[in-house]
């Protein structure tokens, strides 16, 4: 594979961020917010549902994150409307980061890495999540198409689920499987400007950080913000007030204001601002 002439993730997330602010809105149609914006709970009702969203945000919002599973639930036919989200969204302007969490043995991941992170594949977003818990060496093959390409990565780390904590928090040799997630991305991260590539998800309803984020140097993707409870106190309580390389992303909560077009996109700004003045952004 020879490597892309795109701009790397962390300058590519970095400027798109300071012009459009610091907010990710993913897109998860939910068959109940189907149901709220009078839609069939079928393809052609997630076709409304998903090009309303990226009508209403894509030139707007810096990241975009479609929950891969809403889509998959549909089939094929979810699937082609997947790769429009993604394709139209980017020719917007955003950023697409697509949550589909993917984990798996080294030789499969290689193939993970092809569907998603490759220049030229129909489902290649700007960033996918993957989950860890194969082995953070396990994702080396997505790191590398990644980097190659341009690309990022979110690695689990602290998720905002209450189930988590029990795996997450759990000691290896004195260190918690979280700080060594942390860690594996701090060290790939490591010398690379303007912020590296790998970037972690630590949800903002996990209570109390516990793990070093000093040596980071890449995104924090945090979830939980919204519908799950967590707050901008709560942003700001974990990561103290400067944000720099901290993505809240909301969906419920942004996306109960459709199915306007002018509702839903004041409502993703209006979260926006909030975060930029809870902030101190900018
Ligand atoms: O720790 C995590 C990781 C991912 N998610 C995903 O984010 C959205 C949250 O949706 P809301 O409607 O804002 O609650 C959803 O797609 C999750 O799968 C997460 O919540 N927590």
């Amino acid at each position: 594979m020879t490597r892309s002439d795109r701009a790397s993730f962390g300058a590519r997330l970095t400027d798109t961020v300071a012009e459009r602010g610091p907010l990710c809105v993913g897109i998860d149609p939910h068959p109940g917010l189907l149901a709220q914006w009078e839609l069939p709970d079928d393809a052609n009702g997630l076709e409304r549902f998903a090009m309303t969203c990226v009508d209403a945000l894509a030139g707007e919002i810096a990241v975009l994150k479609p929950q891969s599973a809403f889509f998959e639930r549909y089939g094929s036919k979810g699937i082609a409307v997947l790769e429009r989200v993604i394709a139209e969204s980017q020719q917007a302007g955003a950023l697409v980061l697509l949550d589909v969490k993917r984990g798996d043995i080294g030789s499969t991941m290689a193939a993970y890495a092809a569907a998603y992170l490759t220049d030229g594949s129909p489902l290649a977003a700007d960033a996918v999540t993957l989950s860890p818990f194969l082995g953070f060496g396990s994702l080396e093959p997505a790191f590398q198409a990644a980097e190659k390409s341009g690309r990022g990565v979110f690695v689990l780390a602290l998720t905002s689920n209450p189930e988590a904590s029990d795996v997450q928090r759990a000691l290896n040799g004195g260190r918690s499987i979280a700080q060594t997630v942390v860690d594996g991305a701090a060290e790939r991260n490591a010398g690379v400007t303007p912020i590296g590539g790998i970037g972690l998800v630590i949800g903002a309803t996990i209570g109390t950080l516990g793990v070093d984020l000093a040596a980071l140097n890449g995104p924090v993707l945090v979830p939980g913000f919204g519908a799950q409870g967590g707050t901008m106190s709560d942003i700001r309580t974990l990561f103290g007030k400067s944000l720099r390389s901290v993505l809240p992303t909301s969906s419920r909560d942004v996306l109960k204001a459709g199915p306007d077009v002018f509702a839903l996109r004041s409502e993703a700004l209006r979260t926006r601002d909030a975060i930029v003045s809870a902030a101190g952004h900018h």
